[in-house]
């Protein structure tokens, strides 16, 4: 499965934390996550992270466009609710695309370890169904 990674500042240590300990299940994913979250998470685990732009120039809209085509199966994004960010509009579209795309989207801690423990079950595995007869226009 595609995993996309992605934080807001005052959420990233979470995000580190939560990556360390569940390292061994995201290491059976492809991982993927805006700039600076990217390299907070490789810096302190083994995954293999593609870094997009960091969100604020452009990572959303690009983890956006991966989502429009299909190549998005997993986004946990911790949001932080309690600061305005300058690329609020990107940030709306990403989930609002989430939400078009019918892809699962955790926006907290709490949810995000219930996606993972449902990923480990194979809860996901209906995706694998979508990428099997979707368009060969990539
Ligand atoms: O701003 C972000 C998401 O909206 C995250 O971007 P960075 O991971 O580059 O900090």
């Amino acid at each position: 499965m595609n995993i996309a990674l992605i934080a807001h500042d005052n959420k990233k240590d979470m995000l580190v934390n939560f990556a360390i300990a569940y390292e061994q299940i995201f290491s059976r994913h492809a991982i993927f996550a805006t700039g600076t979250t990217g390299k907070r998470v490789m810096e302190s685990t083994h995954l293999k992270v593609h870094r997009f732009l960091s969100g604020p120039m452009g990572g959303d809209q690009q983890i956006g466009a991966e989502i429009a085509n299909n190549r998005m199966d997993l986004v946990i994004f911790l949001r932080d609710p309690m600061t305005a960010q300058p690329h609020e509009p990107d940030i709306q579209a990403l989930i609002r695309l989430c939400d078009v795309h019918l892809i699962p989207v955790a926006t907290n801690i709490a949810s995000a370890e219930i996606m993972l423990k449902a990923l480990e079950r194979g809860d996901f595995r209906w995706r694998q169904y979508l990428h099997k007869y979707e368009s060969p226009v990539r």
